[in-house]
């Protein structure tokens, strides 16, 4: 089976349950974000999907093999940039990927060639002959994703790469991380920046407590009530339309417009065309957190009591309170 699989994953450190029941899986050509909140355990999963950490339970296939088991197929087969690189100071950015690529058997006339490829993928080419050593950290997370490209892996695992970057190497980064996915990789990515991985990911890995969410969790999580983000060019009448509407109590309005919980994507489409219907001069009305941000909070209110319901639109504004 390729991609990756994994099956009630467990590992502790001492006391410390750091993972206690991971299962997901992720399919060739698929981004998948792995998301949660600090230490809920997503460093430790990574560590042992790449070899670098032996499970106490449950089971892992990267591309087909066990880490545990097979773990030099796995090493020929991952990708792995850690979140942060140790790296040779005294070596050029040519001779440090050069030098990996000689690592997984290449000739060096091969490791010559790779190393060129892979400066002008990650855009170090000005640095190329410079020492490690002096570059920034962004440099260093785009030497640190060439090198985990070296041996031309199908599986991509890489611990929060955007770090760092500046935001136009982010956008070559999810520019690249797509194109990989495109010619059938897989590939796991964590990041806290969830707008960023809103626009890299096909999928998401939620972890909490050392604990991924099952799908339905995530599906539930996703039709939960959402705060939209509306402007007017007059925000006073913006404000009096959503009080005639019923919003009044609900709605959070501010010199940036108003903030209102809405149920459905359907609710919002119906609450606009009111909205314009009655003369207000909408100039925006969009979700306020992305899709991922919403499931990750809603997760996250997990324990906490229930989020006031949003109030249904149609009732407010097809009831006593249409204006
Ligand atoms: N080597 C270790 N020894 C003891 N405890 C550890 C070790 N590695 C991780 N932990 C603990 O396991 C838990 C999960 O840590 P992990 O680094 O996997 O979280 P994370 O989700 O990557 O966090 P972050 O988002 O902050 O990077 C934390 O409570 C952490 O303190």
């Amino acid at each position: 089976m390729a991609g990756i699989t994994v099956e009630g994953v467990a590992r502790s450190f001492g006391e410390v349950e750091a993972v206690r029941h991971a299962s997901f899986s992720v399919a060739p050509r698929q981004v998948a974000g792995l998301i949660g909140p600090n230490g809920a355990g997503k460093t430790t999963l990574l560590l042992m999907l790449a070899t670098l950490l032996a499970p106490d339970a449950g089971s892992i296939r990267i591309a087909g093999h066990d880490p545990v088991t097979e773990p030099r197929q796995v090493r020929a087969r991952i990708g792995w940039m850690p979140d942060t690189l140790g790296s040779w100071p005294a070596l050029t950015v040519r001779d440090a990927l050069a030098t990996s690529a000689r690592m997984y058997g290449m000739s060096r006339e091969a490791a010559s060639a790779r190393a060129a490829q892979l400066i002008d993928l990650v855009d170090l080419a000005p640095l190329a002959d410079r020492p490690t050593r002096v570059l920034s950290r962004g440099q260093k997370q785009r030497l640190s994703l060439g090198r985990a490209l070296v041996h031309d892996p199908e599986v991509l695992l890489l611990d929060e790469p955007a770090s760092g970057l500046d935001p136009g190497a982010r956008v070559a980064l999810r520019d690249l991380v797509r194109r990989l996915a495109g010619q059938g990789r897989t590939v796991l990515v964590s990041s806290h920046v969830l707008a960023e991985l809103e626009e890299m990911a096909d999928t998401a890995v939620y972890v909490a407590d050392g604990v991924t969410a099952a799908a339905d969790a995530v599906a539930a999580a996703g039709r939960t009530a959402r705060q939209w983000r509306l402007r007017a060019l007059h925000p006073e009448r913006l404000r009096e339309a959503l009080i005639a509407a019923g919003f009044g109590t609900v709605a959070h309005v501010d010199h940036l417009g108003a903030i209102v919980p809405l149920a459905s994507e359907a609710d919002a489409a119906q609450l606009l065309a009111h909205l314009v219907s009655v003369g207000v001069p909408v100039s925006s009305f969009a979700p306020a957190v992305g899709d991922l941000e919403h499931v990750f909070l809603d997760l996250n209110r997990a324990g906490a009591p229930p989020a006031a319901s949003a109030p249904d639109p149609a009732a407010r504004i097809d009831g006593e309170a249409r204006p």
